[in-house]
């Protein structure tokens, strides 16, 4: 295992984020009188704990739980058991209206920015909605500074979401989610819904913003190559639960267990078909779903699925 040392960021950082076996159920429709309603079991017994000013990773699988984890994490869904803590406050039964100040401290990016901006809202009322939801004043000015900082022109603010890009329309949507100056921010699948040649970009002002901003960064991505290029650490998981937690550096060079030795061993082949490809092309070129569909499964162990032609679309995620 390569060595590592740690980070100033181990060393003296308080926590920002704890989470305590956390295990979430979703309750089935029951299909038989005789039978218990079934039940996903969508996380089961997760922990791990995100150092402020860190830059933490979670990668899985489609359907691995990451969504939900994310949705806990920012009290946005109530674990079935288990504790989650931010910055020294236990959320895990706080009522609504005492989250309510400390959701400020805590803001989302998702995956897909067309369906999370209102279509119907001019880009700078979309920015400053978390400000006047808060009750804070929402000056023209912190707007077009917001703007600047996402690299679009001040002018971007009059027009309206379905006039921009998918990149255009991410760097919205991070915008809107720095305006109440949170400490954390949660990115779930930023890229994924992107063209392939906007992805580095947007990778690289998240990345820029939280150095500048001194954020602590949770980011969530199927693809390790993804979170390798933007987070400190990572935790891998695997049918709810967490199967290995490192330095990226560590888990991408040496991983423990079979399923991250899965995940990483279809990265090689994805530089071996992009031949010679430097990171940036890693990023901006094809996921390792598209170019190895099926390689990816469910079961650690299991051998890939054989190729079916009519099932390989390119990955792009589903909207929730
Ligand atoms: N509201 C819900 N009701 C029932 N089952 C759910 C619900 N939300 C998620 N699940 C199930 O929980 C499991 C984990 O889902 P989750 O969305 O957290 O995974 P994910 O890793 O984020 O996947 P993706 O990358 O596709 O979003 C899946 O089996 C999913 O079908």
């Amino acid at each position: 295992m390569p060595e590592q040392v740690p980070t100033t960021c181990e060393l003296e950082s308080p926590t920002a984020i704890q989470v305590v076996d956390v295990v979430r159920d979703y309750p089935r429709p029951r299909t038989s009188l005789v039978r218990p309603a079934p039940v996903v079991h969508a996380l089961r017994g997760v922990s791990f704990e995100v150092k402020q000013g860190e830059r933490f990773g979670i990668v899985g699988e489609s359907g691995c739980g990451k969504s939900t984890l994310l949705r806990i994490i920012a009290a946005l869904d109530r674990a079935t058991s288990g504790q989650v803590i931010v910055e020294g406050t236990d959320i895990t039964h706080l009522s609504e209206r005492r989250l309510r100040p400390l959701r400020e401290n805590l803001q989302l990016v998702f995956q897909d920015p067309m369906s999370s901006l209102d279509p119907r809202m001019r880009v700078r009322d979309i920015i400053a909605e978390p400000l006047v939801v808060q009750g804070h004043p929402a000056s023209g000015q912190r707007v077009r500074e917001l703007l600047e900082a996402v690299g679009l022109s001040a002018d971007a603010g009059d027009r309206y979401p379905h006039q921009f890009s998918g990149g255009q329309r991410q760097r919205i949507s991070i915008a809107r989610a720095l305006a109440p100056r949170p400490r954390i921010l949660i990115a779930d699948e930023p890229v994924s819904a992107l063209d392939v040649s906007v992805r580095a970009q947007v990778l690289n002002l998240i990345s820029d913003l939280v150095d500048e901003l001194d954020l602590t960064l949770v980011f969530v991505s199927h693809d390790l190559s993804v979170v390798k290029h933007v987070c400190d650490r990572v935790t891998v998981m695997h049918a709810g639960q967490i199967v290995e937690t490192g330095y990226t550096g560590d888990v991408y060079a040496a991983p423990q267990h079979p399923y991250t030795q899965r995940l990483v061993s279809a990265i090689p082949t994805l530089q071996r078909a992009l031949s010679g490809a430097t990171t940036a092309d890693l990023l901006t070129g094809p996921t390792t779903d598209e170019l190895l569909p099926g390689a990816i499964t469910a079961d650690p162990l299991a051998e890939p699925p054989a190729r079916d032609p009519l099932a390989e679309q390119p990955w792009k995620g589903e909207p929730r």
